[in-house]
């Protein structure tokens, strides 16, 4: 294997960890979440940040890179409901999905039913939120499309997932795993040893070297540097035992709510 085709999430939430990544044996595609997810189903990408909910699908097919993750502990500043009705008015009207999430679609769903109980009807589009709350009381946003709705207040209430879940549970909330397809790990076990430690070390660089993250975030983006500074400090991009319990039970739930098909249990690359 000469290179690995590795998937890079298309939001400003990574760039702690990419910034500074450099491997003469990779390749990247950038895409949103949900694209990166089809695409490491397919063989499209060997391995890359995708879902914490799409690896609870499959765990079978993929085995995770220990150390490695995007998550929060509270609140995760971009991953919003933005809704015109307080929570409780939302039973029985409509909620306008993200197509580009797998696991906030499904956190969301959780919070709700368990939460919040209440039983809203779902669509899922495409991330316009004016078109969005043309058709529907309240929508889901992730990544950017968030950020912008941060940075662009309409006066709208906003919950914060990764926020709502702590309160909850007590837990912080796993976004995205590094996964990797298992014939890959088969394979290639040393140029994926290779690019997992300069993961963790881009990772580690870019949270030290925070200053530079925040001015390319800035530079692509837009935004006041505090803006940036503040919404890097609400991810976490380890993956903690303390993490970890709170993706299983993120699992669980979505298991009971007929979700996922087992509550699935993360397999870390090197514990097979
Ligand atoms: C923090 C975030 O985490 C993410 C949310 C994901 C999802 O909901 O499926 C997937 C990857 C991450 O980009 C974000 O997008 O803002």
């Amino acid at each position: 294997m000469e290179v690995l085709r590795i998937g890079r999430i298309q939001y400003a939430n990574i760039l702690p960890v990419y910034h500074f990544f450099e491997h003469d044996r990779v390749e990247f595609k950038p895409a949103v979440p949900s694209q990166l997810n089809a695409w490491l189903e397919e063989g499209a990408v060997d391995l890359g940040p995708v879902s914490s909910f799409a690896y609870g699908l499959h765990p079978e097919r993929y085995v995770v890179l220990r150390d490695l993750s995007v998550s929060s502990r509270g609140p995760v500043g971009s991953i919003f409901l933005v809704s015109t009705l307080p929570i409780p008015s939302l039973h029985g009207r409509t909620v306008a999905l993200t197509s580009s999430s797998a696991t906030s679609v499904r956190l969301l769903k959780i919070l709700f039913a368990r939460r919040f109980e209440i039983a809203p009807k779902y669509v899922t589009m495409d991330p316009d939120l004016d078109r969005m709350l043309e058709r529907a009381d309240a929508a889901l946003l992730i990544g950017d499309d968030a950020l912008e709705a941060v940075l662009n207040p309409r006066g709208l209430m906003m919950l914060d997932l990764g926020e709502a879940w702590w309160e909850w549970t007590g837990l912080g909330m796993v976004f995205a795993v590094w996964a990797v397809r298992r014939a890959v790990a088969e394979e290639a076990p040393e140029l994926l040893h290779s690019v997992h430690r300069t993961f963790r070390e881009a990772r580690d660089r870019g949270l030290r070297e925070i200053d530079a993250v925040i001015r390319a975030a800035a530079d692509f983006c837009g935004g006041e540097e505090q803006f940036w500074r503040d919404y890097y400090r609400c991810l976490s991009y380890d993956l903690g035992e303390d993490l970890l319990d709170g993706l299983h039970r993120y699992y669980q739930e979505a298991h009971d709510l007929g979700l996922l098909p087992t509550a699935a249990r993360v397999q870390l690359w090197g514990d097979l």
